[in-house]
């Protein structure tokens, strides 16, 4: 092939990408109108039946043009995702004008490029405002920020698929009068990244959040005898491999924020998990009103009475108001050795009837109870691919 007969079909390619992009455009303004009818109708934001539906009709579709099922599910569940969410924050923002700010201040840890600045960039993308970043040193500092009204958001990760609760969040949650007003999900990919080429054989010196060495504690293995060096954030850890001229020295981050320092990947996928992914809170002074439209989750925090059976009695509250429970996590209580906190998340909003009934039954029956807050679901999970595979065969 010549390089004019090349030129010629690339030509073509991007023309045709340039319309991918307005058609998508398009039809993000057809999801925005069918979020205002919803909103005028009080119709729920997610219709998965319609999803399903949509799928099917597109995986057969595809077939005829020989593209593959798996291709054409994976597209659309980012198209529907982003529909979703979309819909979801102009419900949300309707049904809370005053959180509608025009620069939104967010407290979070470390500096430009750690995972909580990457997940506050993704969350504010949907909403209204400016975002204007405010880097911590530690948790405390970044909850005192919002408390202090210095910020308006704070981002804490809250757990992690493959090194599991962050404690140290949780123990910080169980003292501040702050709500949780939002949640999201973000890919954690860690990367081995260096600043001068070099080979992984010749790093003697690596930099790194605690957390991130648990969560490659495999590769740590086979590296065998490199120096491990905590840092207070990934961006500390960047930082201080981009200050000095060393081809033995890393840092583990991920690698778009490494770039922000001028660093590069030589090695991807370091985590013991290949699906590693960290949950993360928005929390704020006010606790937000979620529409019954949108599905949502509630945070509760709540230390049982010393008798045998307490949790299990609690939890059978919630069992009999047919909620969903998704996450229980204890820790100690601080000042009182072997008494525990209880956090409880679960499927509803606090609006629902059935869990203002066990709200007020758990409130009787517990020794202290709290709702952290009541917060829209951001993890989408559009019908699986297998599933909507086999309907469309
Ligand atoms: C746009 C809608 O809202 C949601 C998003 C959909 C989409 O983007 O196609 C489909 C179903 C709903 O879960 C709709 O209800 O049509």
């Amino acid at each position: 092939m010549s390089s004019t007969e090349l030129e010629q079909i690339r030509v073509r390619i991007t023309e045709l990408d340039s319309q991918l992009l307005e058609l998508l455009a398009e039809r993000q303004q057809l999801t925005n109108q069918v979020a205002e009818t919803k909103i005028k109708n009080s119709i729920p934001v997610r219709d998965q039946k319609r999803e399903e539906q949509l799928l099917i009709r597109l995986i057969k579709q595809g077939k005829k043009h020989n593209l593959d099922a798996q291709y054409v599910t994976q597209l659309f569940h980012v198209i529907l995702e982003d529909s979703v969410l979309n819909q979801q924050a102009m419900l949300a923002a309707r049904a809370n004008p005053e959180t509608s700010l025009s620069v939104n201040r967010v407290a979070f840890l470390g500096n430009k490029g750690t995972y909580s600045y990457l997940a506050a960039q993704k969350y504010f993308s949907r909403r209204a405002g400016e975002l204007l970043e405010i880097g911590c040193q530690s948790f405390s500092e970044i909850i005192k920020k919002v408390e202090n009204d210095e910020a308006d958001y704070a981002v804490l990760p809250i757990e992690n698929t493959s090194s599991g609760s962050i404690n140290e969040v949780y123990d910080q949650l169980q003292l501040t009068h702050l709500s949780v007003v939002g949640e999201l999900t973000h890919p954690i990919q860690h990367t081995l990244l260096v600043h001068k080429n070099t080979d992984i054989s010749k790093i003697k010196t690596l930099y790194a959040h605690p957390q991130v060495f648990a969560q490659c504690s495999h590769f740590l293995a086979e590296l065998g005898n490199v120096e491990v060096i905590p840092c207070e954030s990934s961006s500390a850890a960047m930082i201080k491999v981009a200050e000095q001229d060393s081809d033995t020295i890393a840092a583990i981050g991920s690698e778009s924020g490494g770039n922000l320092y001028g660093l590069h990947g030589i090695k991807s996928n370091l985590a013991n998990q290949k699906e590693n992914h960290s949950r993360f809170f928005v929390v704020a002074k006010q606790a937000v009103n979620v529409p019954l439209q949108v599905p949502a989750k509630t945070t509760l925090v709540m230390s049982t009475v010393q008798k045998a059976g307490a949790l299990v009695d609690a939890l059978m509250v919630l069992r009999d108001n047919n909620i969903n429970m998704t996450k229980l996590e204890s820790r100690p209580i601080t000042g009182n050795p072997w008494e525990e906190m209880f956090y409880i998340d679960v499927e509803g909003n606090v609006q629902d009837g059935p869990m203002q009934n066990a709200l007020e039954t758990l409130t009787a029956m517990a020794r202290t109870f709290k709702v952290l807050g009541c917060y829209p679901i951001e993890e989408i999970n559009p019908t699986k691919v297998a599933a909507v595979s086999a309907l469309a065969d």
